[in-house]
Order: structure tokens, then C-alpha cells, then sequence
């Protein structure tokens, strides 16, 4: 039950007005978000048969100001809409969802959420279409991990000894839209490069014959990307230590091969930090994982081709 006390909200003040005077739905996407926010909010409160009333008791808010939120013309505050969806028993993000969820949405939810690995591997197999059965992706191997890892230097050496193609993700992208990796952040921003990565990925995916890829450090950002990535590839993480990232791109840097420069600052290795202990559990999904740390691209390289070579079986290295 949510609490009541405090003053009413909204209840002599006019909700904040967000959309500019003149403005129509149509050409204001703020004003069709509020529109779009307060019809959910008057379903669900006529599913659960509650009138503004007994909303107004339940949540703390007055009547006026829910007639307000459900009409589409109040910018209501995330804390007030919470309680108006636990005052209705629905979830907060069932309100503010961006797309209209089909109506078994919330049961599968509730099966995903209570559904154990295999459960959900075997739901996104058949949600997918994917072929029953199979081994995964055989000739097929992507690597991760955080910049400096070595995805590039024992990608191709991999490529090189097994003699498949090697693809660079960042330099696909880079042919495929005439513009660095740096120009696409600084122009279009993170979410567009982020879409033309996936983009580009899909058409790898679908690009017959053997290859190694060697991903971007964010690909795990992007939910969707990384589980095409997985179920696509054979996918090794490559580890290092936070200091290890950072004096590998900057030794690149200096001779003029990092596409871009770690940051000099003293903050650095406390952000590399951070990134690694937020992007930890994604690159655990990986297949395998290599520790690079304090070994030599000789010995890495050798252990990347044995694994790869174990999960094939034997006898697949060009010449084997
Ligand atoms: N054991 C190791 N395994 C791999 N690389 C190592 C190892 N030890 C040192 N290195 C060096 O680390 C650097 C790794 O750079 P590389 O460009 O391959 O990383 P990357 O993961 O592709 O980075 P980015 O995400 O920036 O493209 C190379 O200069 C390589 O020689
Ligand atoms: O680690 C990262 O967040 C990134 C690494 C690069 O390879 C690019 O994928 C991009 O600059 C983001
Ligand atoms: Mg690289």
C-alpha cells in the first residue's frame, strides 16, 4: 500500500505543462508521450474497475490532477506516477513501455524471469526460428573484450594459422558508412553506432565461410548486438588488468596505431576500472575466456588456436 502522507499533489496547482502552447501531438513527441502514458494509466484503471476516486485514495493524488495525467496534459513526476502504479498493482514500466507489449507480454515475462539458462536458451531458439539442435556456430569465432586486449593482434595470427578470413567489426563499419569509428561518435552519437554495429554484425553473420572477428570493446553494450554475437559465433573473451588496457592502447598510440587515445589523466585507470567491473559479467558470457595478463602474444596466441581447435575437433587447420 503506498503511503499517504504528505500534501496532495496537484491539488490547487496545475500539473507542469510540457507541451509548448499551439503544440499538437502530432508534430510534439513529448506531448504524444503524455498522451500515449495517460490513455495506459485510464485502461488500467478501468481494467481494474477503480474510478478517479478511489485512485485519488489510493495513490495520495488528487482527482483533478489524475484527470490531468490520464487527458494527456500533465508532466506528472516519476515519484507520483509510481504511486499511481502501485496504486493500480501494475508495474511502472508497463506504463512508460516504448511500444505497445503484446498481451501475453507480462506471462512470459514472469516464465523468463523464473526460467533457468537452458530454459532460456531453448525459448530464444524456438522464438527465433533457429534449427533444432546443432553443436552452435562451427568456423566461426569472435573475440572480446576491453581495448588493448589483444582481439586484433591474436584475431589475425588465429586467421593466419587456420587459415580463415579475419574481419576487423570497427573497420566494417568503417567501410560500410564512410566514416571513422571516433567520426560516427562525434556526429551521429553512441545509439546510431551502436545500430550501424548491429547492422553490420547481422550481415557478417550471414556472410558464409569461416572467419575470425575481432569486435569493438562496447559490443556488449547493446543487448540485441551481443546476443547475435553470441549465438553467431564462437566467442572467446580476452582478459588483461586495468593497467594492462591502458599501456597497451597508449603504446599504440604512440606508435601511431590506436585508432583512438586512452586518457592521460590521472583518472584513467580508475574509469578503465569501472568500465571492467560493469562490463565483467557481459564478456562472461562468452563461450571461453583467456587471461592475458603477464603472457606473451606468443603464448596467448597458442593457447587461442589450441581452444579453437579443441571446440572444432581436430584436423581443421588449413594444411592439418
Ligand atoms: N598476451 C598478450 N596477448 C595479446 N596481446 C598482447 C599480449 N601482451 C601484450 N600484448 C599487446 O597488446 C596489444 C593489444 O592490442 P590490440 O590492438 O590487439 O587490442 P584490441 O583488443 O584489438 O584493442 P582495440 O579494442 O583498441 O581494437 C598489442 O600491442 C599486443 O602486442
Ligand atoms: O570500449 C568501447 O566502449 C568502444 C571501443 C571501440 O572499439 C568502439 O567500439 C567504440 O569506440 C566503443
Ligand atoms: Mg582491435
Amino acid at each position: 500500500m503506498p503511503s499517504r502522507t504528505g500534501s496532495r499533489p496537484g491539488a490547487d496547482e496545475p500539473v507542469g505543462a510540457a507541451t509548448a502552447a499551439g503544440a499538437t501531438e502530432a508534430d510534439d513527441p513529448e506531448a504524444e508521450f503524455l498522451a500515449v502514458l495517460g490513455q495506459r494509466v485510464r485502461t488500467m484503471r478501468a481494467v481494474r474497475a477503480m474510478s478517479r476516486k478511489m485512485l485519488s485514495q489510493t495513490s495520495g493524488l488528487s482527482e483533478r490532477y489524475i484527470a490531468q495525467l490520464e487527458g494527456g496534459q500533465g508532466n506528472v513526476s516519476i515519484i507520483l506516477l509510481r504511486r499511481v502504479a502501485l496504486a493500480m498493482g501494475v508495474r511502472l514500466e508497463d506504463l512508460l513501455a516504448a511500444v505497445e507489449s503484446p498481451p501475453d507480454w507480462p506471462v512470459l515475462r514472469d516464465l523468463l524471469q523464473k526460467a533457468n539458462a537452458d530454459q532460456i536458451a531453448e525459448a530464444k531458439r524456438v522464438l527465433s526460428g533457429a534449427a533444432a539442435g546443432g553443436e552452435g556456430p562451427a568456423q566461426r569465432v569472435a573475440l572480446i573484450g576491453l581495448r588493448g586486449a589483444g582481439k586484433s593482434t591474436l584475431g589475425r595470427i588465429l586467421a593466419e594459422r587456420m587459415g580463415w578470413t579475419f574481419v576487423e567489426l570497427n573497420r566494417e563499419i568503417e567501410r560500410e558508412n564512410g566514416l571513422s569509428v571516433a567520426e560516427i561518435f562525434a556526429i551521429y552519437g553512441q545509439e546510431t553506432y551502436r545500430r550501424l554495429e548491429q547492422g553490420a554484425l547481422r550481415r557478417l553473420a550471414e556472410r558464409p565461410g569461416p572467419m575470425v572477428l575481432a569486435t569493438g570493446g562496447g559490443i556488449v553494450a547493446e543487448p540485441v548486438t551481443f546476443d547475435l554475437l553470441l549465438s553467431s559465433f564462437f566467442t572467446v573473451w580476452l582478459k588483461a588488468r586495468p593497467e594492462e588496457h591502458i599501456h597497451r592502447v597508449r603504446e599504440q598510440a604512440a606508435k601511431g596505431l590506436a585508432p583512438t587515445r586512452m586518457p592521460d589523466s590521472d583518472n584513467a585507470l580508475r574509469e578503465i576500472r569501472g568500465i571492467l567491473v560493469s562490463r565483467e559479467p557481459l564478456y562472461a558470457r562468452a563461450r571461453a575466456v583467456i587471461d592475458t595478463a603477464d603472457r606473451t602474444v606468443a603464448e596467448t596466441a597458442g593457447e587461442l588456436t589450441g581452444l579453437v581447435e579443441s571446440h572444432l575437433g581436430t584436423g581443421h587447420r588449413r594444411g592439418a
